[in-house]
């Protein structure tokens, strides 16, 4: 494929384009949005984790809101805003689960602690207050001590299977360009640049 029509490659430059420039701390931070149950949009910040040629992989709670919102309807929108680097990218797609192999193999190399707060945090459940989030993790910590912890059933990842991109350059001059890939219905993606002005305040 040329490599010019392939909005996943031109992600993947940009992304270590800006990793290597060291201006934005967390480059992987994205932000996620759903169609909730109430058919409002709702967006948090989640972590990209790794991205394939399939798309992009996130993990959470399968009990959390964004979950129950994704069950609903898996259409999904992702953000990266690398302001700092003049680039933004929009992703719009579809989220599935991922298989649940998937997400042990991720599981069991992510740093105990992480693994703990996996068990500890009951997402979108309301803890009375900071000090049950300890106490339930010193008790998780003597349950699992010298034990390899297992994934918890509610816990696990996501493949956002990428549908339509925008990718966005400014420039000092205020000159943004705007890349916009869509997929089509025979699996091309369909390119096409815009230019515009922007003056913020
Ligand atoms: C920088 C940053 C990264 C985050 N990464 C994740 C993540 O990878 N997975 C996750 O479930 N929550 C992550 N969170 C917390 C979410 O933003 C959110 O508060 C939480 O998942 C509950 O969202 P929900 O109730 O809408 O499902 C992150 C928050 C911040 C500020």
């Amino acid at each position: 494929m040329n490599q010019e029509h392939n909005p996943l490659q031109e992600f993947q430059t940009w992304f270590y384009e800006v990793e290597k420039s060291h201006e934005i701390g967390e480059v992987n931070a994205m932000l996620l949005t759903t169609i909730g149950e109430d058919a409002c949009p709702k967006s948090r910040m989640v972590l990209l984790k790794r991205f394939t040629w399939e798309g992009f992989l996130f993990f959470t709670n399968y009990k959390s809101e964004k979950a129950r919102a994704i069950a609903k309807n898996p259409r999904v929108s992702l953000h990266f805003n690398w302001k700092a680097a003049d680039r933004e990218i929009y992703i719009q797609g579809k989220a599935e689960k991922l298989p649940q192999s998937v997400s042990e193999a991720y599981f069991e190399q992510r740093p105990r602690g992480s693994q703990l707060g996996a068990w500890a945090s009951e997402q979108g459940k309301i803890i009375s207050s900071r000090k049950v989030l300890e106490n339930n993790l010193k008790k998780l910590e003597e349950k699992f001590q010298e034990q390899i912890i297992p994934m918890p059933e509610h816990w696990g990842g996501y493949l956002v299977k990428p549908e339509a991109f925008d990718f966005i350059q400014y420039s000092s001059v205020g000159i943004r360009k705007t890349i916009r890939y869509q997929l089509e219905k025979d699996y091309s993606w369909c390119k096409h640049v815009r230019h515009g002005l922007d003056f913020f305040i």
